[in-house]
């Protein structure tokens, strides 16, 4: 017999951000829905985030033992137990897991639904058995790796972020389709544990990101001997052998490369095929469902947030996206997306991270500014031998930050100070003002900042004051 239930909030899709309005809806007393076709915690969990760097941790133990010689110890080639590497990735997804369990979320007083759910009309959801009409629907089913038309590769074995944390075998030769987080996190990680990574991009490799960050990522890759083909077509794929073999054109040249294990890491695809949202009046494009600032789409009944509303595809996006909605929908309040405070990051060795405006953007501002200090001119940076990088800032004419992009160690940690400078509208003096405890790369920040008043130094006015101050003893 089928049911009929009418909460307040009906959330389809329990991953991060379905899971966040989740949890902090049922907190405040609202009844909430919440439908799961899948593992709870959806991609960021199950094979996106944490099993990626989870993969990139064990890379950079087996990367520290290459890079021994350097502190003075003798180097050594890590031996890889590739299934207990399976095992410990697993282990921290299991580790994480109850935090996102349908355990967790009925404690919280969400009634949790198992099943695929779908539109039927404006106001009804039908998940199994059980149909839904609630008062304010939010749609968060996340995107899919988007696999690429290319001739063969229908017929061809690959790999997408959804199987290869299940490997449990050497990869000889990883393939890796597409220079992008997804691409390169896993090409870093692969290389570190003993592959030969070849990696092939129709463009620049990171072209999301900053060109010069980009850069400094790209000249660490390669220098770990990861093979990277930009402005790379591929024509065809094909399995020889055990393994892969990709043909493709660069630069008016045919090529081929054989491998033992193709990545396909080309982009994300919107979840959205099995919802029938022409039931539900709700539109979308080619990147996902489309939304307003306030992100309900054309249904005023019904928000979407997280991956399936399209770039830019991160968690903390996915959770952003999920207090806005909250106080939307539950308290009516009409607070609006604002893309300049989200963070955009790659944690790959060195990470990059960025906020505000990118370097393009900040240049339309009359007077606008950038603010260096490289790595190689920070202590701490020196003493752990991680050199590599910068720190800039983008300011406006009046010292207002615009956007901050560091490309190096722990930029992802560091970035957390900078989305609070522009969350607060702050100027580069209220930094340049800031005691930062040495040695720290957190004095990156300090030093950039610094950088600001170097144009003073050389006014004759400051100069002939402190001249005069000089002569007062
Ligand atoms: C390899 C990889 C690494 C990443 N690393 C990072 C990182 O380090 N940092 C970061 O910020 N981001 C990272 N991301 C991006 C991040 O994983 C996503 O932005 C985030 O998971 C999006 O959350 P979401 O809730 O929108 O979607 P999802 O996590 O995909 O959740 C959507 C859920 O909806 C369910 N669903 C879909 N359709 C239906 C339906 N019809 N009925 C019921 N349920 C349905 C799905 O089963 C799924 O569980 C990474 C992504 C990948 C692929
Ligand atoms: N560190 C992080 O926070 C993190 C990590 C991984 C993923 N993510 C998020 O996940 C999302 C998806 O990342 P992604 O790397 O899958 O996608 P992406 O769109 O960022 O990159 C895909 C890359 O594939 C290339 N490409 C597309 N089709 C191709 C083809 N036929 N042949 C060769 N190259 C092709 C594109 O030029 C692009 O460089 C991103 O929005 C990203 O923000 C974030």
């Amino acid at each position: 017999m089928s049911e009929l239930l009418r909460p307040d909030l009906c959330i389809i899709g329990g991953g991060s951000a379905g899971l966040t309005v989740a949890a902090a809806a049922a907190q405040f007393g609202v009844p909430v829905v919440l439908i799961e076709r899948g593992p709870m915690g959806g991609d960021c969990l199950n094979s996106g985030c944490v099993p990626s760097k989870s993969l990139l941790a064990a890379g950079k133990r087996a990367q520290a033992m290459r890079d021994a010689g350097l502190f003075g110890i003798e180097p050594v080639e890590p031996k890889i137990d590739y299934a207990a590497l399976h095992d410990r990735i697993h282990g921290v997804i299991t580790a994480i897991a109850p935090n996102d369990s349908v355990e967790r979320f009925t404690a919280l007083g969400v009634r949790v639904i198992q099943d695929e759910a779908r539109f039927i009309d404006k106001r009804t959801v039908q998940a199994g058995d059980i149909k839904i009409k609630a008062r304010r629907f939010i749609i968060a089913t996340g995107s899919s790796p988007a696999v690429p038309d290319i001739p063969g590769l229908s017929t061809t074995p690959y790999l997408t972020n959804e199987s290869i944390f299940e490997l449990t075998e050497k990869v000889s030769h990883l393939i890796v389709l597409g220079a992008g987080p997804v691409g390169l996190e896993l090409a870093q990680a692969y290389r570190r544990l003993g592959a030969h990574v070849t990696v092939l991009d129709r463009a620049r490799p990171l072209s999301q990101m900053d060109e010069e960050a980009a850069r400094v990522v790209q000249r660490s890759l390669e220098d770990e001997r990861i093979v990277i083909h930009s402005e790379a077509s591929v024509a065809k794929v094909e399995s020889a052998g055990s393994g892969v073999k990709v043909h493709f054109e660069k630069g008016g040249e045919a090529m081929d490369i054989e491998g033992s294990h193709l990545l396909v890491a080309t982009g994300r695809k919107p979840n959205i095929e099995s919802l029938d949202l022409k039931k539900a009046k709700i539109r979308t494009t080619d990147q996902g469902i489309k939304v307003n600032k306030r992100l309900k789409t054309r249904n005023g009944r019904v928000y979407a947030i997280g991956d399936v509303t399209g770039p830019p595809q991160f968690t903390h996006m996915a959770s952003h996206h999920a207090e806005l909605v909250l106080r939307n929908a539950v308290f009516r309040l009409r607070p609006s997306l604002d893309l300049t405070k989200v963070p955009r990051t790659l944690y790959t060795d060195p990470e990059v991270a960025e906020i505000g405006l990118t370097e393009e953007q900040a240049r339309k501002h009359s007077g606008m500014r950038i603010l260096r200090w490289p790595y190689a001119d920070n202590d701490r940076a020196q003493a752990e031998g991680e050199t590599e990088g910068f720190i800039k800032v983008f300011t406006d004419r009046n010292g207002y930050i615009l956007g901050c992009v560091i490309a190096g160690a722990e930029a992802g940690e560091l970035i957390a100070f900078w989305a609070l400078a522009i969350a607060r509208n702050s100027k580069v003096g209220d930094v340049a003002g800031l005691i930062f405890p040495y040695p720290t790369l957190s004095e990156l920040a300090k030093r950039a900042a610094i950088t600001y008043y170097r144009p003073l130094l050389r006014k004759p006015y400051l100069q002939r004051i402190a001249a005069w101050l000089r002569k007062l003893g």
